[in-house]
């Protein structure tokens, strides 16, 4: 039987793992003619196989002579006492990927716990989405980030609303998706009219929001093409009148005016040690920090994602949520920025 590929030198199968097989033990028929899904041991780094990253040097750089407001001011809110990690993350995330200011905005109650842990991202209390919308007549404030860790109460519902009123780009992620569960439309009336909104569903909270959507995709198709993650990720940007990142290892992102990518990394370049708690909440902060910088929501949330699976590949594996933020800097850097 005919090898296809050829034989890697030593190094590259050693860094692939003691055990795995070297390339040329798999043969084209043996993986089938639709590219091999990536496996954990194809997660080596190597950032000039990104085709997306050197388009992005000039656009990620700073402005010389620009002042950090004019990078953007990114605010972040938190949940309550014991629950502000993933905030942090987000916020974190934000700062490290070039957002002149970040803001960490959380109940009085959960203020000395976050002081605690925070420096460079400033902190205020946040009583209620009264406070934010006084917040948010703050016109230096660019973006605005809110979910992870914030719980499932009546508040988070009221702080997402009163955000989506408010003219700061949103994303929003985690609970502020799934407390919309059982009225959807109210959520996505006000995305619509903001206008600016990013929703960044995992496959769970897809399906609370658009149980239809998620119920078609499930279907096996009878008479009909499969209806597929892509249909469903338009069909969803279409109605919530949002850009939709339908995020899983094939992650999709559409627009409302149906503009859509895949994600560039999908299949060549998968980072399966994204799996893992708050990584997601981190990507929301990468979004909202690009969104801060000024970023149109399509395009934070494409750049967002390939920043994120580019700090994951360089980090490999043992990756937890914390080491993404970190590797940003070093992703920038292999940019050349
Ligand atoms: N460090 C921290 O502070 C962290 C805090 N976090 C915070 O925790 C809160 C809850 O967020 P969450 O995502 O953990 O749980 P939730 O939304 O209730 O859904 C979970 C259920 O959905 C389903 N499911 C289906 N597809 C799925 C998929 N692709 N990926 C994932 N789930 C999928 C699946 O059910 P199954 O399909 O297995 O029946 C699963 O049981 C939120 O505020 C978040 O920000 C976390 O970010 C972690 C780090
Ligand atoms: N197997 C995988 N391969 C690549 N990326 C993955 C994989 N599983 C999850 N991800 C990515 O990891 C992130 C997980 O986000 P999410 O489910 O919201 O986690 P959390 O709520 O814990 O932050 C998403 O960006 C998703 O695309």
């Amino acid at each position: 039987m005919p090898n296809y590929a050829p034989s890697p030198p030593k190094a590259r199968r050693r860094a692939r793992g003691l055990n795995a097989p070297p390339r040329a033990a798999i043969t084209r028929r043996q993986r089938g003619n639709t590219p091999r899904p990536p496996q954990g041991r194809d997660v080596v780094h190597d950032p000039s196989k990104c085709p997306a990253l050197p388009d992005l040097r000039p656009r990620l750089a700073k402005r010389e002579g620009a002042h950090k407001y004019h990078h953007g001011h990114a605010v972040v809110l938190a949940g309550g006492p014991g629950r502000g990690g993933a905030g942090r993350l987000a916020a974190r995330a934000a700062l490290r990927v070039g957002a002149g200011l970040v803001t960490l905005a959380c109940p009085p109650e959960a203020l000395a716990e976050n002081a605690a842990r925070l420096d460079a991202i400033m902190l205020r209390p946040l009583a209620d989405a009264i406070a934010l919308a006084a917040l948010l007549e703050d016109d230096r404030i660019t973006a605005l980030c809110l979910g992870p860790g914030l719980g499932l109460g009546a508040a988070t519902r009221d702080l997402a609303l009163t955000a989506l009123a408010a003219d700061q780009a949103t994303v929003l992620d985690a609970d502020a998706l799934t407390v919309f569960a059982a009225d959807p439309e109210a959520l996505f009336d006000r995305a619509r009219a903001n206008g600016r909104a990013v929703l960044t569903p995992h496959g769970g909270e897809f399906a609370r929001l658009f149980p239809d959507l998620a119920c078609r995709m499930a279907e096996e198709p009878m008479d009909s093409p499969a209806f597929s993650k892509v249909d469903a990720t338009r069909a969803a940007a279409a109605r919530a009148g949002a850009v939709v990142l339908f995020k899983g290892p094939d992650t999709v992102i559409a627009a409302p005016d149906g503009q859509l990518v895949l994600d560039p990394h999908h299949r060549e370049r998968g980072a399966p040690w994204l799996a893992t708690a708050g990584s997601g909440d981190v990507l929301a902060g990468l979004i909202a920090g690009l969104a801060a910088r000024g970023f149109a929501p399509f395009e934070a949330a494409q750049i967002g994602t390939i920043l994120h699976v580019e700090a994951a590949r360089r980090f490999g594996p043992g990756l937890i949520a914390e080491d993404l933020p970190e590797q940003i800097p070093a992703v920038f850097r292999d940019l050349g920025l």
